[in-house]
């Protein structure tokens, strides 16, 4: 693979994408790398070290049929906008994509190469072309829960989400800190006082949060101080659509599309920034002891970890404000349940922009170049 565009560098997935391919000297394996935009043709591109041309216009057909593969985070509608056009133009190169368009395509594979290799393997020797990273909390899941599907031993499972702003994109982020700001400034001077009382605090707060004062243009209500159970459109069984990818995308990413596994459950948005946490039922189909359901979750990849279930580790290590800006996926609360042996509990943590969003499209580029 010689020449490779990048669409969408700049935003916030693509900016995460192109931190971590610097670390990793990712560039050093592409001969020619082309950046495009849909706003700035013309413009110089990133520094990565290397001399690249001006940024070229990532709608014009002709200039991204020259690329042998493209990567995309820049959103769904541009993907619908110019995939379909590209490849009816005779476009045979892979297309990388952030975006969920193209997800459940048959001719694409949801990429997540620590679980599903040799999902992406066969896909690669059957001439398969484009690959798409998963749902940011199904991506999530499977590097912290990989050992047991890997050991068929999952029989349904409920997964209850605490996604973070950045799932909204960067305004969603800026908000949630503006509203947070305004309320702490409600009530900065009764807060500096030892002597205030707190009731009266607390209603200034509930009258901030009510109040026009928030802003919330993103989201549309308030975050800080609150949350918001409905992440992404409704569908018609009454499901959100971010919960049904729980089981739509699962099942394709590790194949198991003929016999899937039941998982359902309710996304909420919270406060956190940029680390989307989950707490799961899970039904085992058999009686596992605690030791070897630890080694299965633990030994599934490099990144994951086992947070022993004690209360003072758990809430050192098992948060957002731990594991945000790392690629660790540490796992915990692993109990067996009240309600009989084959019930599992467990609650995982995961940066929603790395695992979640950029590093397995990283990862399939380099799989790619490495041939
Ligand atoms: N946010 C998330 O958590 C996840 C997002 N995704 C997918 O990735 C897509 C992109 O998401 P995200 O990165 O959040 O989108 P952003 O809004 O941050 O960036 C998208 C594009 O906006 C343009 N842009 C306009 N103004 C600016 C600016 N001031 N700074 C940077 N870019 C700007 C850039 O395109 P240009 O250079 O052409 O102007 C950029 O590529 C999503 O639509 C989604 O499909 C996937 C998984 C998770
Ligand atoms: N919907 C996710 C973020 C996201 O972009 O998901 P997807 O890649 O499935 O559209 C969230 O809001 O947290």
């Amino acid at each position: 693979m010689k020449r490779v565009g990048f669409v969408g560098w700049r935003g916030m997935v693509g900016s995460v994408l192109m931190q971590r391919m610097m670390e990793e000297g990712d560039f050093e394996h592409i001969e020619e790398p082309v950046f495009f935009t849909t706003s700035q043709a013309g413009q110089p591109g990133p520094a990565i070290g290397k001399d690249i041309p001006a940024l070229k216009d990532a709608t014009s057909i002709e200039e991204l049929k020259q690329m042998d593969a493209i990567i995309s985070c820049q959103g769904g509608d541009y993907t619908k906008q110019v995939y379909g056009a590209l490849r009816a133009a005779g476009w045979d190169g892979y297309w990388i994509d952030a975006a969920s368009s193209l997800r459940m395509e048959d001719d694409a594979i949801i990429v997540l190469d620590p679980v599903n290799m040799n999902v992406i393997k066969d896909g690669l020797a059957n001439g398969v072309k484009t690959y798409v990273g998963g749902n940011c909390t199904v991506s999530l899941m499977l590097m912290g829960l990989g050992g047991l599907f890997n050991a068929g031993l999952i029989e349904w499972m409920t997964s209850m989400t605490y996604q973070a702003a950045s799932g909204g994109g960067a305004r969603h982020m800026r908000e949630l800190i503006s509203q947070m700001g305004i309320i702490k400034d409600s009530v900065a001077a009764d807060l500096a006082n030892p002597a205030s009382a707190i009731l009266d605090i607390d209603r200034q707060v509930a009258e901030t949060i009510r109040s026009s004062a928030m802003p919330t243009d993103n989201f549309g209500v308030p975050l800080a101080g609150s949350l918001i159970p409905w992440i992404d459109t409704r569908l018609d069984n009454g499901q959100s659509r971010e919960e049904w990818k729980a089981y739509a995308e699962t099942n394709k990413i590790l194949g198991l599309s003929d016999n899937p596994v039941p998982i359902d459950g309710t996304c909420v948005r919270i406060g956190a920034m940029r680390c989307h946490s989950q707490a799961f039922t899970i039904k085992l189909k058999q009686n596992v002891p605690m030791d070897e359901i630890e080694s299965m979750i633990a030994e599934a990849n490099d990144w994951v970890s086992v947070v022993p279930n004690e209360r003072d580790i758990t809430a050192r290590d098992l948060t957002p404000a731990k594991v945000t800006g790392t690629l660790g996926v540490p796992v915990g609360r692993l109990r067996k349940m009240n309600l009989g042996d084959e019930f599992l509990n467990a609650f995982s943590v995961g940066d929603q922009l790395l695992w979640g969003a950029a590093e397995p499209l990283r990862r399939m580029l380099r799989i790619l170049l490495q041939g």
